[in-house]
């Protein structure tokens, strides 16, 4: 396809995002801005640094917060987890950048579309084991992918969901994300809630897309300490792009008045970034903190096509991702169609005979009401979000109590349900 035409189709592209309707997925983007990638198969840039996130486990043990160097272990671990979050955000935000040329439109996984597959025994740290990851779609309208990641030998696991909402503005394409990730680690029993940055998708005009994050996650421990990330684009605190400053405090009430800041994070969740004691960010005392362009990201490693279940990702949507790689237009129009048509028609069946499609690891939990019994297990986000003053509501991530958008009636929110994994008898890693 010449430049002239895919850059004719691109102006009608940006034409008909004009009318857009909230539905990312009814945009019939040009076909060389489409992904041959399931937006199913994002979850697996959460892991792609296993040591790191296996790494606060390494910290301490689980009597250590009866110690006298309970605030050292609390602030080491917390740090720890902030670095492998940053370190997360290159694979999340830029892979396609990198290895496609620019941000690309994914692939819009079908309902009960999964991705599995593990990251190895690293013989670099024999300490760190295997690490699974289990991703489904467990809603097609709207979109959202539940994730489970999760290292038996370190009991740690991650467990999440994201769902978008999308709107435009004339120049870019302004993405709010839903849901939240929870990070256990069992054996020292501390847990962590994660919540995600809204983000726009910049250089749509010049047919480049890439996105910029935006606002602040934050990051809750269960010790108490919190993380505060915010991140900025060109023209903010340094005027590079991929920008962030992220301070750890002792709570929630400190993190309202920057100078409590116990540590200064800042620089590049792309490239290098220094840490400070404190709260400034000058003054000679500060060390390197993260390099994200110091080592690869670990590829998640999938079984061959050949011995795929239907359901699974690479397997489904192989002869459309061949016709994306070919660039041949009329291909891709009809194997997609084939396959949407498909799911179409299971839905009309589904409908016709009154039965809901049965997600397969993760299940929707209402956590409106706070445990009856205070001693009763209960999901570690009821208790992370009061220690951060966040919503359980099914807002925006990371709304606050009492925000705008802290508004609408459900607190269901999907949870990763392990007996159904262990249960499982067709779906293998
Ligand atoms: C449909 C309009 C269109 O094709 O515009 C062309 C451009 C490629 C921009 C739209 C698409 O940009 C993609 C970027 C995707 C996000 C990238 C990373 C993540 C993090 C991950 O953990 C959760 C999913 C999320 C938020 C992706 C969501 C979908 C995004 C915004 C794609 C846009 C359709």
């Amino acid at each position: 396809m010449s430049s002239a035409s895919s850059s004719s189709s691109w102006t009608s592209f940006l034409k008909s995002i004009a009318s857009y309707n909230g539905d990312l997925s009814s945009l019939t983007a040009p076909p060389f801005i489409l992904s041959p990638t399931s937006l199913v198969e994002y979850s697996q840039f959460w892991g792609e640094h296993p040591d790191l996130l296996i790494a606060p486990n390494f910290i301490g043990d689980k009597n250590s917060y009866n110690g006298p160097h309970a605030d050292e272990v609390a602030q080491d671990r917390i740090i720890a987890v902030t670095k492998w979050f940053i370190s997360t955000l290159r694979s999340q935000y830029c892979s396609r950048n990198e290895s496609l040329g620019s941000e690309k439109k994914p692939l819009n996984p079908f309902l009960g579309e999964l991705f599995v597959g593990k990251w190895g025994d690293s013989t670099k740290d024999q300490r760190l084991g295997e690490t699974i990851l289990l991703s489904e779609q467990v809603s097609h309208h709207p979109p959202v992918t539940g994730y489970a990641i999760f290292n038996d030998k370190n009991n740690v696991e991650l467990q999440g969901y994201n769902g978008i909402k999308a709107s435009i503005s004339t120049t870019s394409i302004n993405v709010k994300q839903y849901g939240h990730a929870i990070l256990k680690f069992k054996d020292l029993g501390e847990d962590f809630l994660v919540t995600l940055p809204p983000l726009h998708i910049e250089g749509l005009i010049v047919a480049s897309p890439f996105v910029e994050l935006e606002g602040k996650s934050i990051i809750q421990s269960s010790s108490g300490y919190i993380s505060v990330i915010e991140f900025s684009g060109r023209g903010y605190f340094s005027g590079k792009k991929n920008s962030f400053k992220a301070r750890i405090f002792k709570n929630k009430a400190a993190s309202e008045n920057k100078d409590n800041a116990l540590f200064t994070i800042h620089g590049q969740w792309s490239g290098k970034s220094q840490i400070h004691p404190g709260s400034s960010t000058s003054g000679k005392n500060h060390s390197e903190f993260y390099d994200a362009n110091s080592k690869d990201p670990e590829h998640l490693v999938v079984k061959p096509i050949a011995k795929q279940n239907e359901l699974e990702s690479r397997k489904a949507w192989n002869s459309v991702a061949q016709a994306i790689k070919s660039g041949n237009y009329d291909l891709i129009h009809k194997e997609k169609s084939e396959l949407e048509n498909a799911q179409r028609e299971m839905r009309r069946q589904e409908q016709e005979n009154n039965i809901r499609w049965d997600t397969r690891f993760f299940e929707e939990h209402d956590l409106e009401d706070l445990p009856s019994d205070p001693s009763e297990p209960s999901d570690p986000f009821i208790g992370l979000s009061i220690m951060a003053n966040l919503s359980r509501k099914n807002a925006p991530s990371g709304t606050a109590n009492g925000d705008k958008e802290d508004k609408g009636s459900s607190y269901l929110h999907w949870r990763f349900n392990r007996e159904n994994w262990d249960n499982e008898k067709e779906i293998t890693i």
